[in-house]
């Protein structure tokens, strides 16, 4: 069983560390900013790879620092995602990190990991994350894949119905529970 529990993070609310600028910080990176355009990344790196530094050119909510990493690097942040070739650096900034409560992410090391990233399937205002439990992320890609092509495009109208209707009903919460399952199941039952 999988024992992790998804939550959806406003990342325009906390601040985000990646250490590493090589490839793997820049996967860690587009993940984050396909997701979220709006988060506040940093992101300290001896050297900055070409992907890296063309991708966060078009984001001022990312700010790069061509430096070797310090522990006061974490000062600011309340995830860091750490992504350059040193195990053994690794090891050390978790370590400070979790003393600090803060959560971390250890490219290639799940053993280390506070959190995983997922595969994430979005049409319009829903989102939906894949978690293999770190078991394949190639099949958390594949599910994607698969639900990416099952959902149907009109996905963000029924959404956007669906709220006009919430917020037009009145009554108790009781009735308007019942309301917007009612009115759900019939969408559904018409699918099948
Ligand atoms: C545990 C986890 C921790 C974390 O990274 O957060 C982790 C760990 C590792 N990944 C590895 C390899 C690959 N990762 C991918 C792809 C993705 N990996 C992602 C997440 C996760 N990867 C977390 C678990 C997620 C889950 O529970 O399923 C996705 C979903 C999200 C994202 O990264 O954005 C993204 C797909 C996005 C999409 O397309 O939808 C591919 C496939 C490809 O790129 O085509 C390969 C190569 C093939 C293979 O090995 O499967 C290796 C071995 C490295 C080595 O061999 O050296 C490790 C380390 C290990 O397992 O020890
Ligand atoms: N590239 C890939 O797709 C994969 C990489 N890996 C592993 O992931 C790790 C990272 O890989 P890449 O991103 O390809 O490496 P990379 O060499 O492209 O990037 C590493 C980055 O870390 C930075 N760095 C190193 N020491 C630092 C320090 N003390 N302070 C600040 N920055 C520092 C470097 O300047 C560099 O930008 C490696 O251990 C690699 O074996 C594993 C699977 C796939």
């Amino acid at each position: 069983m999988n024992h992790m529990f998804p939550i959806f993070i406003k990342m325009s609310e906390i601040s985000t560390l990646i250490v590493g600028g090589g490839n793997v910080g820049h996967e860690k990176l587009e993940a984050i900013l396909k997701n979220s355009p709006n988060a506040v990344v940093s992101v300290v790196s001896i050297d900055f790879g070409e992907a890296l530094l063309d991708l966060a050119k078009d984001f001022p909510n990312v700010t790069l620092h061509k430096k070797a990493f310090e522990f006061s690097d974490l000062d600011p942040h309340h995830i860091a995602l750490l992504a350059t070739d040193d195990y053994g650096l690794h090891v050390e900034i978790q370590k400070e990190a979790n003393k600090r409560k803060m959560l971390v992410n250890v490219a290639d090391t799940p053993d280390l990991c506070d959190f995983y990233l997922g595969s994430v399937v979005t049409r319009g205002d829903l989102k939906i994350g894949i978690s293999t439990n770190g078991k394949s992320p190639t099949l958390a890609k594949r599910m994607r894949e698969f639900l990416e092509d099952a959902l149907p495009n009109e996905t963000q109208q029924l959404l956007d119905n669906l709220r006009t209707i919430r917020d037009k009903l009145k009554g108790d919460f009781a009735f308007k529970v019942k309301k917007l399952n009612d009115i759900t199941q019939q969408v559904f039952d018409k699918k099948e």
